[in-house]
């Protein structure tokens, strides 16, 4: 039997790549490598080398190659989809010159502000890029590399976004898509370019920066002959532009502009995030006014502190992570790394209500209280931003997609349900971000639309759901009361 053709997606996270084979004509996932990332950094330094990412792509292609048994020439296309706001600034051959800074970096907080400051404040920011600056907006860590290590600031021949490094490094082209660009803080989604009064002010060349493809499906290229001796893949296969992991997330539970609304995602990685979709632009000072792969947007809201913060406690208290309970009196908020939403990014975790009686079931479960409130009041806000009311019945009642590792979790899955209140639909293609990628790898080698071809993969797919569940109202009042008056001094705020 003829081997069908077959596209690899890939997905470059916090935590490490993942390169799903998919068959495209069926959808079908035929194999999945993994390969692991080092972030390094103490205090509010988050680091990676961005060449250990193009190696663990080399390593988890390898895998997905060996699992699979496929041929290599099957592949006809590939595509990556990176966490978003990374700043990788390579010399004249494409070499880094310094680590990358990442998303969860928060050391550029105070550059955030006085960018916010200098341009006119929060609505003029929202207006013109869809997002206020904070430390992950990649336009505040250039402008930290600038003050901090000028001398790599200056020697920099090119400025990229995680995913570009990547691409550039598959296609030898200079490429990005509206979608990540759009959490640069350099990216008008007003004008749908580079702003070059942002560059102006950030000091930023454009000669600097990548093209900006019309979508994420386009086919920017071809794999060079370097990129397929390195893969092991045939040369000249399609590569697309991409795009940021959250946008690609998007596109492979096969949602555009209109159906993301009534099914709000959430996902439980390193970043907790939530996301709709508008055909409108979002210009909310209240949340990250992103462009969707599809021409569409992605109003998004993330917190820094999801299942590596929970992992963490459950390291510390010497439990397994699904070796919890409800919290009872104890409240913890896990804000190991700062807090992005809300913007307290030099917060440190804060535990109250511990009795002699407290469990460490109970003190692990109170992490996953606050993780998930956390992030289910960002879910309200940003619904409030796109003009609902989270709490009008029908709105309350909207199936809430889980996506991100944490969803293969039972106790985050259970503790989302019952904070929520929400019915709840796990999809049944588990690496989300690599499906989507997939699909931008498949219209990039054949055409077509991606939404529409993820769409289409996953109608024959039985995603999980589950029905709401009674609403623990108690525990998220007694959460949010502490959040809030924490927010003030104690967690760093003002
Ligand atoms: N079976 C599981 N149960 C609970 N959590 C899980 C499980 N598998 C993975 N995870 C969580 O998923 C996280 C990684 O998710 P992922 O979405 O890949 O993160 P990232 O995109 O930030 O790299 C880990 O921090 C881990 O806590
Ligand atoms: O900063 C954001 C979104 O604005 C993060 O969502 C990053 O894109 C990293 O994602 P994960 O690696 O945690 O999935």
């Amino acid at each position: 039997m003829p081997s069908p053709a077959v596209v690899i997606g890939v997905d470059s996270s916090t935590q490490s790549t993942k390169a799903a084979f998919i068959d495209a004509g069926t959808g079908e996932q035929l194999a999945v490598g993994r390969a692991p990332h080092v972030v390094t950094g103490e205090g509010g330094a988050r680091e990676s080398d961005p060449e250990t990412w193009w190696r663990a792509l080399g390593d988890a292609v390898a895998a997905g190659l060996k699992e699979s048994g496929l041929p290599a020439r099957a592949v006809t296309g590939i595509a990556v989809a990176g966490q978003q706001h990374g700043l990788v600034v390579l010399d004249g051959a494409g070499r880094p010159l310094r680590p990358a800074l990442l998303w969860n970096d928060t050391r550029s907080a105070p550059q955030a502000a006085a960018l916010t400051e200098e341009f006119g404040g929060p609505s003029a920011w929202a207006e013109r890029t869809g997002s206020v600056p904070v430390a992950s907006i990649t336009a505040s860590k250039w402008r930290w590399l600038r003050e901090t290590d000028p001398a790599n600031a200056s020697a920099a021949a090119a400025v990229r976004l995680p995913h570009d490094f990547l691409t550039e490094r598959l296609a030898g082209v200079a490429a990005t898509d509206p979608g990540d660009a759009s959490g640069s803080g350099w990216y008008s989604t007003a004008g749908g370019a580079y702003d070059p009064e942002l560059l102006d002010l950030l000091g930023l060349d454009a000669a600097l920066l990548p093209e900006v493809a019309p979508t994420g499906a386009a086919r920017i290229g071809s794999l060079t002959e370097a990129a397929a001796r390195a893969l092991g893949l045939p040369a000249g296969i399609a590569v697309a532009a991409g795009t940021g992991d959250n946008m690609s997330a998007a596109v492979g539970l096969g949602l555009g502009g209109d159906g993301l609304l009534d099914h709000p995602v959430l996902s439980l990685g390193t970043s907790g995030t939530v996301f709709a979709a508008s055909r409108t632009r979002p210009t909310s000072t209240a949340l990250n006014g992103f462009a969707a792969a599809d021409g569409t947007y992605l109003p998004l809201a993330c917190t820094l502190n999801c299942t590596l913060a929970v992992d963490k406690v459950a390291e510390l208290l010497g439990v397994d992570r699904e070796d919890a309970a409800p919290g009872g009196e104890a409240v913890l908020l896990p804000y190991l790394d700062g807090e992005r939403t809300p913007d307290l990014p030099t917060a440190a975790g804060l535990l109250t209500g511990l009795r002699h009686d407290t469990t460490r079931q109970q003190l692990l479960g109170a992490a996953y209280e606050g993780a998930a409130v956390t992030v289910l009041r960002a879910l309200d806000a940003l619904l409030s931003a796109c003009g609902l009311d989270p709490g009008a019945p029908e709105v309350a009642a909207r199936p809430l997609r889980l996506i991100g590792g944490g969803a293969q979790g039972r106790m985050w899955v259970e503790t989302v349900r019952r904070l929520s209140g929400r019915p709840l639909v796990l999809p049944d293609s588990g690496e989300l971000v690599a499906l989507g990628a997939a699909a931008l790898a498949a219209a990039a080698a054949g055409g077509g639309d991606p939404v529409a071809l993820a769409a289409a993969w996953r109608a024959a797919g039985t995603d999980r759901r589950l029905p709401p569940v009674e609403r623990d109202t108690e525990t998220w009042e007694r959460v949010t009361s502490v959040l809030d008056r924490a927010s003030g001094p104690l967690l760093g705020g003002t």
